[in-house]
């Protein structure tokens, strides 16, 4: 470290003997100096320095008039005032004008060790400010992200720091907050072993990723996508929580899915998982001891339409017809299903045989649509009780009955009761 000295008010004979009083310092000391303060706004703007040494002499130059320039171009320059003699008043005033330290010549004080000390103490004050600066402007920062910034004691899950953005979701004071911890809004812990089993994954992981449904002020549920890890200071660990509301993103996943699993054209469900969810209802078919039934539509003579109608009309068809079927088969639990082209599944669980086979019948009466061109549909469906077998299978077995209903003449139903 070196340090740049600027000295007022020393003649050259006494400036040489303090060049040599300085040289034994700490570390390298460069002096500057001049017999007055005349020029010294210039000097500051030119110059670095760390220090100035005021030499206050009865009958000369005001030290308090260089002071407070030092004070206003070179905050953090450290200032001495050295006196001749105790002057008891002076040096009370220099204090509270804001001198770092007074130095009387003759007290045999070690000069360069003092102005060390002044250096030293200027250069810490202005770390730390450089320090507080940057922290402000993190804070800044942090406290305008959307995203949510917690850090949370790992024994008891309280919130220890925490960015505005938890002010906002849970609408309550730094103080309110203070007093909760992670452990109650969200809603992925059911009992405090939840927590300690959460905590000891991220310790073991060092970092975890995870999504997890927090509740806000109005006690709605949001769902988040959290970053977390944990950190020890002073033998206790916090665990560091950065988490993204993710609403809007489920939002757009949810209406992904769902254009996913619907048929553009009628709106219903097109085959997408069907065959999981046939193997769901027919085990709870057995379970509940209900007769479950899987039914296969097709329209009769549709490339006739397309052909001499065009595809406007068939489209028109296909969409008059899928509404026939919703307003028949309505139980929600019932699945309503476009297959691809003018082919259409009904699943339906609940009911006797006899009532569910009068709703396909229903189907078959139905349709001729009132719409020209006139068409009609068959069908070909089985009832299964107490018997668990595969979509495939199912659907193969469907599928015959509807063939055959077409090779008796289109317009009917044909049907078949299978069980164990
Ligand atoms: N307009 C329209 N036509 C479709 C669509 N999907 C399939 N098709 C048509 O549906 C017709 C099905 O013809 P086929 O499989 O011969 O059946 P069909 O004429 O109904 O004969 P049968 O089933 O024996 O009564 C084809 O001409 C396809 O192009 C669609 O989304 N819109």
């Amino acid at each position: 470290m070196r340090c740049a000295l600027l000295v007022l008010g020393l003649a050259e004979k006494q400036n040489l003997c303090l060049s040599e009083q300085l040289a034994g310092a700490e570390f390298k000391i460069e002096v500057i100096a001049y017999k007055n303060a005349n020029n010294l706004t210039n000097i500051l703007k030119m110059v670095n320095v760390d220090c100035v040494l005021l030499y206050h002499q009865a009958g000369q130059f005001d030290a308090f008039e260089p002071l407070k320039i030092i004070q206003n171009l070179a905050p953090d320059c450290g200032t001495v005032i050295c006196v001749d003699d105790c002057q008891p008043n002076f040096i009370r005033q220099a204090f509270l004008k804001g001198v770092d330290d007074c130095i009387i010549q003759h007290e045999g004080v070690e000069l360069p060790k003092r102005i060390i000390q002044i250096v030293k103490q200027k250069k810490r004050k202005k770390l730390s400010r450089t320090i507080n600066a940057e922290l402000e402007l993190l804070r800044a920062v942090m406290d305008n992200t959307p995203a949510l910034v917690m850090v949370c004691d790992a024994e008891t899950s309280l919130f220890i720091s925490f960015n505005q953005a938890l002010n906002r979701f849970l609408d309550l004071s730094n103080e309110q907050i203070k007093s909760r911890s992670y452990f109650h809004i969200s809603e992925q812990f059911e009992s405090t072993s939840d927590w300690f089993r959460f905590v000891e994954q991220v310790k073991s992981s060092g970092h975890l990723a995870y999504e997890a449904y927090l509740k806000n002020h109005s006690g709605e549920s949001i769902p988040f996508e959290f970053d977390c890890s944990m950190t020890q200071i002073n033998e206790s660990n916090y665990l560091l929580f950065n988490g993204m509301d993710i609403s809007r993103l489920k939002v757009v996943q949810n209406e992904l899915v769902e254009l996913a699993n619907r048929d553009p054209l009628t709106k219903l469900r097109n085959r997408r998982g069907l065959a999981d969810e046939f193997e769901r209802l027919i085990k709870a078919s057995i379970r509940s001891k209900n007769c479950l039934c899987l039914a296969l539509f097709d329209l009769d003579n549709f490339k006739k339409i397309n052909d001499q109608y065009g595809h406007d009309v068939g489209d028109q068809v296909l969409q008059d017809f899928a509404s026939v079927l919703c307003s028949i088969v309505q139980r929600p639990l019932d699945l309503v299903v476009r297959a691809g082209g003018e082919e259409f599944i009904v699943i339906m669980l609940n009911g006797s045989e006899a009532s569910l086979l009068n709703l396909l019948n229903k189907v078959i009466e139905k349709t001729p649509l009132s719409t020209q061109p006139i068409t009609t549909v068959s069908g070909g469906a089985i009832f299964l009780s107490s018997i668990d077998i595969s979509y495939e299978q199912a659907f193969k077995l469907a599928d015959n009955n509807l063939y055959q209903a077409k090779k008796q003449g289109k317009n009917q139903l044909v049907t078949q009761y299978i069980q164990n």
